[in-house]
């Protein structure tokens, strides 16, 4: 056989649902890469015949091999900081007091809109480095902290200029819907007719967007507006995603559901209609544990209605400002486990196969599989389960993306 590479010497967590076992294991197992993509992946012992002097074999020292991981809820372009409300929020004000207040996301909005896009480009150029040092190999951004044209559309163009010039892979949402600007305090639905008539059409004749996001909540959108603004994405032909059942329960993941959304995020307050809706629909239950930690939230996710109901999980890391500051996505597989009481392989699962599903990216990402693309890690653990167990000490050694073995930043 023919190929640019070969790795040997490693155990891999395939997570691919075709094979059986948890974490679709395949023990001293052997990689092979070609053009981009996987070649071939199996047990070593059945490695077909191949010029080992004209490959290159890369050992892995018995670690493990899973696919690249994927964070698929981030707000990760952002200036300034919101250290001072973490301060408030430590004498009692509550997150949502803060917002009515006219600070949380108008605060880091005031922030973005100062700064130019070099500035941004390169704190989210940083930010990316400390997801790539622990194997992230794609990541979600969405805008939002603009709430104006110009400022939306500088955030997404760095958005992608990032996915442009970063090995990490960018799929860009646009979230004009995130938060009603001081300029239209009294009139969110002249906002929405911004979002929809001004906004999403500059998105869209600039390419700078493969999905829309609505934060549904009483703090933000009614139901209306939210079925307006994904309406008219949809008809867009753009994939739509919700920021739902956070704080409260608006039936906003109902309605995500009826319009097909790939994704439903937060949804500590979603119930069981809401999730039967999203199981029918097929859409994904994005679990944030790092908003849910940061904000000291009490309400759990309905997880054991998620198994139930079969509905995929996956867990990102939420970065933002306000409610997530965490730049880690190997710390949300702990929290997942300890907080939410996932099993580190339902963990794994959300940032990795389903996370790319959340995405409509499963077709080429998240599992480890003969055609898609070869993006993989590999981990000095001695068993899958030690990447959402221990935190600190980065288990990454090396990271495999479109076939390249990539020098992470220090
Ligand atoms: N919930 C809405 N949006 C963000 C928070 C953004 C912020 O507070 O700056 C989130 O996903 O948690
Ligand atoms: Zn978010």
């Amino acid at each position: 056989m023919s190929w640019d590479q070969v790795w040997i010497d490693v155990n891999v967590a395939t997570m691919d649902t075709n094979i059986q076992g948890a974490y679709g294991v395949i023990p001293q197992a052997a990689i092979a890469v070609k053009d981009g993509k996987i070649a071939w992946v199996g047990p070593r012992s059945e490695l077909p015949e191949f010029d080992v002097l004209a490959t290159p074999v890369y050992r892995g020292k018995g670690g493990w091999i899973t696919p690249g991981l994927i964070d698929a809820h981030t707000h990760l372009v952002f200036a300034g900081n919101r250290a001072h409300e973490f301060e408030q929020r430590l004498q009692g004000a509550t997150y949502a007091e803060i917002a009515r207040a006219g600070g949380g996301i108008i605060s880091t909005v005031n922030a973005c809109r100062d700064a130019d896009e070099a500035e941004l480009f390169e704190l989210g150029r940083q930010r990316l480095n400390a997801l790539a040092r622990e194997g992230v190999t794609t990541v979600e951004i969405k805008s939002g902290y603009g709430l104006n044209t110009e400022t939306e559309l500088k955030l997404l163009r760095v958005a992608r200029e990032l996915g442009e010039h970063h090995h990490i892979d960018v799929c860009t949402t646009f979230l004009g819907a995130h938060a009603i600007p001081p300029e239209y305090k009294d009139n969110a639905d002249a906002y929405i007719d911004l979002v929809i008539n001004d906004m999403l059409p500059a998105v869209i004749a600039e390419n700078l967007a493969d999905a829309v996001d609505v934060f549904c909540e009483n703090i933000a959108f009614s139901i209306e507006q939210t079925e307006r603004v994904l309406t008219a994405a949809k008809q867009a032909g753009l994939q739509i995603k919700l920021h739902a059942e956070q704080l409260t329960n608006m039936g906003g993941s109902a309605l995500a559901a009826k319009l097909g959304a790939k994704s439903v995020d937060h949804i500590e307050f979603l119930d069981e209609a809401g999730v039967k809706a999203i199981s029918e629909s097929g859409t994904c239950a994005t679990l944030l544990p790092g908003a849910f930690y940061f904000l000291r939230e009490t309400q759990l996710p309905p997880i054991e209605l998620l198994r139930q109901y079969k509905v995929p999980m996956v867990i990102a890391s939420d970065f933002n400002p306000g409610s997530s500051p965490i730049c880690s996505t190997l710390l949300m597989l702990n929290m997942a486990c300890t907080l939410f009481r996932l099993t580190p392989e339902e963990a794994l699962q959300g940032v990795t196969i389903n996370a790319a599903k959340s995405l409509g990216i499963d077709n080429h990402l998240g599992s480890i599989a003969v055609g898609k693309q070869a993006d993989f890690c590999l981990w000095d653990i001695t068993t899958p389960a030690q990447l959402a167990y221990a935190y600190g000490v980065n288990p990454c050694k090396t990271v495999v993306k479109k076939g390249q073995v990539i020098a992470l930043p220090h």
